[in-house]
């Protein structure tokens, strides 16, 4: 039962008190030993909520909307189990009872009910009664609705088929290397020496893939500062910018550093960086990035990078546009993200984007180089804004393999969904 216990309070503080499923996973992953079962079960309940909540609605005669909020939630987590689990079912629906006597006493009966008449009708309730295509999808890959009708508009079906199709599929892990400290070919060693499965990445030549990334983040060459984990696209990006040794860089929305550190170890340290972001709480971890790899040269500001600084105009030769997003393309590492999203976050996220980018224009020296990036899907924050800064006659777009903008998906790359676009000042 304490496991139950801690996926559910994990699932209500994601779920109502927006906080993060990594967040969440890392601090259960301090106070227990074996924290397979219970990430298995937050992350599972996370990417089936909508099949789950439509089977648990044709069992329950309240509305689901309408149940208390931990009642639900265990409701979930048992048909979850009976469903995608091989344990015995009656064994989680003693164990449920017991935990919903503990949060609400009177719903004891209910959830009993509920579990025991799926039990008894798993093969017919599990089915989806539904004939239009796009409303099927949304209840079969737990996809809201308007995401769906997104991506078709944005790709076409094709697409957003093979899209849904790779969600929850187990993704690899991928790392940089920090080139000032050590050679590609001498970590690699290092890590199969420990018994790490290694391999190059096609995207990155930065990037290595680790197979079985199990306790990475606690080996001694991640605490040297030899590796970052970070995804290929991710990596991409600041390759793309490629900036040269000493230059002025402003890496306008910074944190939580990752790029920024990667900018540093590119130039070996000898440009001059300015990682800045508008929340003052995410500042220590640029900071923490910067000592753990060993870097210099970085100024840390804490500025909205939509306001206009009349000192920063024509002063930098590189500017990474990392903005914030919709996120849309790591929704399937953060399966919560799908369900805190609107189609009205997407639009005022754009509008935004393009408030920053005009800033960033004016930033930019002549001959200066930036790139735009974003980790999402959808036309409205990617395409809409490249052909945006395409209009600005003084922006020369920089093609990167031939084509105007990169971007990657979750089903052909294998890596996080990404976009980005390079320009040069005239
Ligand atoms: C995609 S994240 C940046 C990730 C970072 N480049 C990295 O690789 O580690 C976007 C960041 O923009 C910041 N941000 C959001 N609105 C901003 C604004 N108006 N001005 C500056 N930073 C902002 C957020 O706090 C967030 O840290």
């Amino acid at each position: 039962m304490e496991d139950f216990k801690l996926i559910l309070d994990g699932l209500y503080r994601i779920s109502y008190k927006n906080e993060k499923s990594t967040d969440i996973i890392n601090e259960i992953a301090k106070k227990v030993e074996d924290i397979s079962y219970i990430t298995k079960n937050i992350y599972g309940v996370l990417e089936n909520k909508l099949y789950l909540e439509y089977i648990l609605a044709k069992l329950s005669k309240i509305k689901v909307k309408k149940l208390d909020k931990k009642v639900k939630l265990i409701l979930l987590i048992g048909i979850y189990n009976i469903h995608f689990l091989d344990r015995k079912n009656y064994a989680i629906v003693n164990e449920l009872v017991n935990l919903t006597k503990k949060v609400s006493f009177k719903s004891k009966s209910f959830v009993n009910a509920i579990l025991r008449s799926y039990i008894r009708d798993e093969k017919n309730l599990s089915k989806i009664n539904i004939e239009n295509d796009e409303e099927f999808n949304s209840i079969k890959y737990s996809m809201p609705l308007w995401i769906i009708k997104y991506l078709n508009d944005s790709y076409g079906k094709d697409y957003t088929q093979k899209f849904l199709d790779s969600l929850n599929k187990e993704r690899k892990l991928s790392i940089r290397i920090n080139k000032t400290k050590i050679t590609r070919e001498k970590l690699k060693n290092l890590l199969e020496d420990k018994g790490y499965i290694v391999e190059d990445s096609l995207i990155s030549t930065l990037s290595l893939v680790i197979k079985n990334p199990k306790s990475l983040a606690s080996t001694e060459e991640f605490k040297k500062g030899f590796f970052t984990i970070q995804s290929e696209a991710s990596i991409k990006v600041c390759e793309i910018l490629n900036p040269k040794k000493n230059s002025n860089i402003l890496d306008i929305c910074a944190a939580p550093g990752t790029k920024t550190s990667l900018l540093a170890e590119l130039c070996d340290n000898s440009s001059k960086i300015i990682a800045n972001d508008i929340s003052f709480n995410k500042l220590s971890k640029i900071n923490e990035n910067i000592k753990r790899l060993g870097l210099k040269n970085i100024e840390i500001t804490n500025f909205d990078a939509s306001i206009l600084k009349e000192e920063y105009k024509e002063k930098f030769d590189y500017i990474l546009c990392d903005l914030p997003c919709s996120g849309l393309g790591v929704m399937d590492r953060k399966p919560e993200i799908r369900y805190n999203r609107t189609m009205e976050d997407v639009i005022s996220l754009s509008k935004l984007q393009k408030n920053i980018l005009d800033k960033a224009f004016l930033y930019l020296k002549t001959g200066g180089i930036l790139v735009f990036s974003t980790c999402t899907i959808g036309s409205i924050e990617n395409k809409d804004n490249f052909n945006y800064l395409s209009k600005k006659k003084r922006l020369k777009n920089i093609k990167i393999n031939g084509k105007d903008y990169l971007e990657f998906n979750s089903f052909e790359d294998e890596t996080d969904g990404f976009f980005f676009t390079k320009f040069e000042k005239i």
